[in-house]
């Protein structure tokens, strides 16, 4: 019979920890969801008392007020809630290794295992582990190995895996309504009975033929697939786009045709600058560094050439800039519209609008940056670590953040956007232009305006995947 689940400890209180076990707890009245982080600065956010969550996410603020206090608790008491749970989620960070085998590629699996090793130290009782964190395949046998070297005697451990499907800015709605759940567990009696008490929780609010559930290794290898299939329709339509340039094609007009086909469909075929966000190039790593350990390398190449194309598409995309500029950007300014990595989130990892910054930055460009909701302390520190051998003030001598997209325009030469923000589409143009250097150019890296309309204001509009 599958153990009920009445107490739920959620390790790593980040963009997939919170908002998950957010919703958990409001679709879930009668368990308890305690989301515990060593960063006492955010577990203090979460628990603010005007809601300043550490997280931008559309609706997730309604959310946490529905439930925080009632059957939702964010701490620092890592042991206080792995002791009194009966189901953990792992959803700690699993970055790209930096350094050792496999850097740049690998999976760095430190935080999981330091969450593991706590969990065996502190259980005074039998656990279901849940990996929701992205891992490699097999990550689930290396836990069980050390649950059980450390736990105590009249302690099981259950390893389930479920990865998590969200998209960042669209994340409540995803966790509401999602395209499928996926648990994979051991195919034992005891496996089973610990998938089937996780099926329990999610059936709460999500039908059960949307709950999939599978063996342990295809559920780790799912996820990974996932992202690198969604990120291979974003380079290969990236890839049309240099076509389209040469050509005279309209990507626009491609992708729609393409995506007209039921068997291809039209999500996720949008020409941009370039993927950017914490998952599409560590996942897509992930899986080459995999390939690579399986003795594949015809596979890990495969992989690996969406990622590489990715750097094509932003280096692209600056090397436009530059030729369209007459050559030179030495000294002007160059105005960014959008820091995140995309539309409706503050986050910034990976995000397109680094590089693109880091490009003008070393042709001596002067770069004005806005983004409606990215902290500046973030940019500068995203800008710092992009070029470690910069000092902060030399940085900012070059840089500036502004208040406002106009602000922003002010003396510009050109403007570039960066990511999609709808408000860039109510920008008073006239007014832009009116105060911008001529000729004044717009880049649209994002197919985002009407480049007809911005011709007609006098602007010189290059745009992704159009001649
Ligand atoms: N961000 C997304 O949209 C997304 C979506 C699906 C899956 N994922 C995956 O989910 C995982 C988490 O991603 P994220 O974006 O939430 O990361 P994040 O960096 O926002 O959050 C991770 C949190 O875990 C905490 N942490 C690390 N080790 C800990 C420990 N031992 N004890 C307690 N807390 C600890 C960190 O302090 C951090 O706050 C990653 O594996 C990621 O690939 C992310
Ligand atoms: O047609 C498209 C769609 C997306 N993007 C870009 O691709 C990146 C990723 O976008 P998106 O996938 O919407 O956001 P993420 O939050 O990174 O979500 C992805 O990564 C998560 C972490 O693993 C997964 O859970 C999600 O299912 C998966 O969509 C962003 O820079 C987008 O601007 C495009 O350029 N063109």
């Amino acid at each position: 019979m599958a153990p009920k689940v009445t107490k739920i400890c959620c390790i790593g209180a980040g963009y997939v920890g919170g908002p998950t076990c957010a919703v958990i707890a409001v679709k879930c009245p009668h368990i308890k969801v305690t989301i515990v982080d060593l960063n006492a600065d955010r577990i203090a956010a979460w628990n603010s008392p005007d809601f300043a969550v550490p997280i931008y996410e559309p609706g997730l603020v309604d959310v946490v007020r529905k439930a925080r206090g009632r059957n939702l608790f964010f701490s620092t008491d890592v042991d206080g809630a792995i002791e009194e749970a009966d189901l953990i989620f792992v959803s700690v960070n699993t970055p790209t290794k930096k350094s050792g085998v496999g850097a740049g590629s690998a999976a760095d699996l430190n935080y999981v295992e330091l969450a593991t090793r706590r969990i065996a130290n502190v259980a005074n009782s039998s656990k279901i582990v849940v990996e929701k964190s992205t891992v490699p395949c097999r990550t689930a046998e290396s836990m069980r190995t050390i649950l059980e070297a450390n736990s105590k005697p009249n302690c099981r451990f259950d390893i389930l895996s479920n990865p998590e499907f969200l998209a960042e800015g669209t994340a409540i709605n995803d966790l509401f309504s999602p395209d499928r759940v996926l648990i994979g567990s051991l195919q034992t009696p005891e496996g089973k009975a610990a998938s089937d008490a996780l099926v329990e929780v999610y059936a709460n609010w999500v039908p059960t033929k949307q709950i999939l559930t599978v063996g342990l290794w295809s559920s780790e290898l799912s996820k990974l697939a996932a992202n690198a299939m969604l990120a291979q329709r974003i380079s290969s339509i990236n890839a049309l786009s240099a076509i389209c340039e040469a050509t005279g094609a309209n990507i626009d007009e491609v992708s729609h045709a393409i995506g007209y086909d039921s068997r291809v469909g039209p999500k996720f075929l949008k020409a941009s600058v370039g993927f950017g966000g914490s998952c599409f190039q560590k996942d897509i790593l992930n899986l080459v560094y995999l390939s690579e350990s399986l003795h594949l390398p015809e596979v890990a190449a495969y992989w690996r050439q969406v990622v590489e194309m990715n750097e094509y598409q932003k280096r692209r995309f600056s090397k436009r800039v530059v030729d369209t500029l007459f050559n030179t950007i030495t000294g002007k300014k160059i105005a960014v519209l959008g820091f995140a990595f995309k539309a409706d989130t503050g986050d910034t990892r990976e995000s397109a609008a680094i590089t693109l910054i880091k490009d003008f930055q070393s042709e001596r460009a002067l770069v004005n940056i806005y983004d409606p909701q990215v902290a500046h302390s973030q940019i500068w520190a995203d800008l710092q670590e992009a070029s470690p051998q910069a000092s902060l003030d030399s940085i900012k001598k070059q840089v500036t953040i502004c208040g406002s997209a106009l602000e922003a325009c002010k003396d510009a030469e050109a403007v570039v956007i960066a990511t999609e923000w709808k408000e860039f589409l109510d920008i008073d143009w006239e007014e832009a232009y009116k105060h911008m250097n001529k000729p004044a150019f717009v880049f649209d890296g994002r197919l985002l305006v009407d480049a007809d309309k911005l011709r007609k204001i006098g602007f010189k509009v290059t745009t992704i995947g159009r001649a």
